[in-house]
Formats: structure tokens, sequence, C-alpha cells
């Protein structure tokens, strides 16, 4: 009989972008499983009390310590991989969750405006992943998980740096899964479509009280704990076969409705 492992426990791993939405989802799942994890956001107000929360919480084994760093700014990354390897003595785990948007026409974005989003989703991930990475090729290996987006997948308007940036980290994670396997690191990839989640709900004005529950199978919107459980997955010895993949979890539209009536933004 094959026994299948799912299991985390005791791994180390660092989520970046982790005081609210799918990365707070991410790291509870991964302490919910064992993980201790090192967490990150721009703020300590903001990310202190989700290490605090996982700290407290009954059904979590990890740990959590919780780290001031914008993963734009490489110094402060390197600070985030030493104060892991600090306190937990490795990093087993790499999930570059941290990035963000503005929906804007091709024209009408600055310069300075292509440069941060590419900075805030690609050259954050390329930051976190060498940094981090040191310490994976140096120890026993590890595993990388990278947030891309339907959108890196498929045009949308509004969305050329976007799109471009979670293309790249697509690419990016096939070519590093070819170049570090031999240093024993995996690298992977989600491809999530629309997550309600508070950066979401702001730009889009979803309600989460109306979200459709996970048991609905014809929904356009998921759940970050949805995108959450696919990274534990890969995160886990279950997936040692994967490596360079990108795993697309958006659901399907409900049959006769449009996007937004789906979203519950029209009738
Ligand atoms: C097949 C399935 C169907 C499903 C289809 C649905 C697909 C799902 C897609 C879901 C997409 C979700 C994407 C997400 O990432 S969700 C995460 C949500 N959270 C966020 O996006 C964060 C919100 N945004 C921000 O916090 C900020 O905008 C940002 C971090 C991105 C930038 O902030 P920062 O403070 O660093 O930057 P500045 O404000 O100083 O601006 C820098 C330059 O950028 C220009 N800018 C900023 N906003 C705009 C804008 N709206 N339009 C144009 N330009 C903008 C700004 O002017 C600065 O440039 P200049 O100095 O030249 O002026
Ligand atoms: N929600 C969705 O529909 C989709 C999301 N994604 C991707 O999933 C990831 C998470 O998205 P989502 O949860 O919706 O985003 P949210 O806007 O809800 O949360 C973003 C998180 O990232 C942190 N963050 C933002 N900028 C930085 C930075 N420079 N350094 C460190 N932390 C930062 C924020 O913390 P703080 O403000 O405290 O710094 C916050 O914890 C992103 O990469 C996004 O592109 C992909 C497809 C769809």
């Amino acid at each position: 009989m094959h026994d299948s492992d799912f299991d985390v426990a005791g791994r180390t791993a660092i989520v970046t972008g982790a005081s609210q939405g799918i990365g707070r989802a991410i790291a509870e799942t991964l302490a919910t499983g064992g993980a201790n994890v090192a967490i990150c956001s721009r703020s300590m107000d903001r990310v202190g009390p989700v290490a605090e929360e996982i700290n407290d919480a009954d059904d979590a084994d990890g740990q959590a310590i919780a780290v001031e760093c914008n993963v734009r700014e490489r110094d402060q990354v390197q600070r985030l991989v030493d104060e892991t390897v600090a306190e937990f003595g490795d990093i087993d785990v790499l999930v570059n969750n941290a990035g963000g948007e503005f929906v804007a026409p091709f024209e009408e974005i600055s310069a300075n405006g292509w440069q941060t989003i590419v900075d805030l989703n690609l050259n954050s991930t390329v930051h976190c992943t060498q940094l981090a990475g040191e310490v994976m090729r140096e120890g026993s290996g590890g595993i990388i998980v990278n947030l891309s987006s339907v959108n890196g997948q498929h045009a949308a308007p509004g969305e050329s740096h976007y799109g471009a940036s979670k293309a790249a980290i697509i690419r990016l994670t096939e070519t590093l899964a070819v170049e570090w396997a031999e240093h024993g690191i995996r690298v992977n990839c989600v491809a999530p479509g629309l997550i309600q989640t508070p950066g979401v709900a702001e730009t889009l004005g979803i309600d989460s009280e109306a979200m459709p529950p996970r048991e609905a199978t014809d929904r356009r919107i998921g759940h970050a704990e949805e995108i959450a459980d696919v990274v534990r997955f890969l995160a886990s010895p279950a997936a040692s076969f994967m490596n360079g993949e990108t795993i697309t979890a958006k659901g399907v539209p409900r049959a006769g409705n449009s996007m937004s009536q789906d979203l519950g933004l029209e009738d």
C-alpha cells in the first residue's frame, strides 16, 4: 500500500506579503500543518499580529516570526533571510507571494509606474529567490513556490505591466527548476484566478459576506485558502515529481452568467 505524504511538519517556510489575503492564508495553512513560518510585510503593525495569532492558535503546531521587510529592497530581503535562519536554523520553503498592481492602459503607465509593478512582482521574486536560494543550495535543498496569476497566462486590458511581470515569473520558475534541480531545489508556481482578498475587495468592492462557499463548483471567485492548499501541496513531499510547473486555480463560470454576475457585481 502507498501512504501519501502531504506533510510539511517541522519545515521552515518564508512567506512574503503575509499580513493579509493569500499570503496570510498560506502562512496559517503551513503553520497548521506544523511548519515554522517567517512572515513579512512592509509594516510590523500589520504583520506582527498575524504572527501572534498563529503562535496563539491551538490548531497551529508551527511557530511564527514576523519581519518588517519591503521585498522590493534587496538589503531588507537579506535581513528577512538572516532573521529566519537565526530563529529557525534553515530555510526549507520559500513562498514568493507579495505582489500587486494598479489597472491602467499601457499608454498611461509612466516609466516609474512600470518600474514599480515590475519591482513589486518580478524583481522582489528575484531578490528573495537568490538570497533564500543561497541558503538552500548551501544546505540540503528546498522548495520554492512562486505566485503568478491568470493574467500572466492570458491577456487582459489594463494589465500590461502586471501581466508581463507575472508571465516572467512563470518562465523564471521553469528556468530555475532546470538550473537548481542538481541542488535539490524544486521550483513551482501557482496562477490564481480571481481570489477574494482585502486587496481585491478594495479594488473591486467585492463583499466577502457574499462569497459562494468552497463547495460551489460553478464560480469565478475563490477563497484565499484554496490557493493556500495548492501551495501546501507543492511544499510537501507529495509534489516530489513536480518541478517547473504552474498550477492554475481559477474555477469555472456559472452557465449563462457574465463575469460580473458571477462576482455579484450585477444581477
Ligand atoms: C480566466 C479567469 C477570469 C478571471 C479574471 C480575473 C483575473 C483575476 C485578476 C486578479 C488581479 C489581481 C491582482 C492582484 O495583484 S491582487 C492584489 C491586490 N492588491 C494590490 O494590487 C495592491 C494595491 N495597489 C497598491 O498598493 C499600489 O498601487 C502599488 C503597490 C501597486 C503601488 O504603490 P506605491 O506606493 O509603491 O507606488 P506609488 O503610488 O508611489 O506609484 C508609483 C508609480 O505608479 C503610478 N501609479 C500608481 N497607481 C496608478 C494608477 N492607478 N494608474 C496609473 N499610474 C499609477 C504612480 O503615478 C507612480 O508613477 P509616477 O511617479 O510616474 O507618477
Ligand atoms: N487576489 C487575486 O485575485 C489574485 C492575486 N494574485 C497574486 O497573489 C498575491 C497576493 O495577492 P492578494 O492576497 O490578493 O494581495 P493583497 O493586496 O490582499 O495582499 C498583499 C500582501 O502583500 C504585502 N505587500 C505588498 N507589497 C509588499 C512589499 N513591497 N513588500 C512586502 N510585502 C508587501 C501586503 O502587506 P503590507 O501592505 O502590510 O505591506 C499584503 O500582506 C500577489 O502576488 C497577487 O499578485 C494573483 C492572481 C489573483
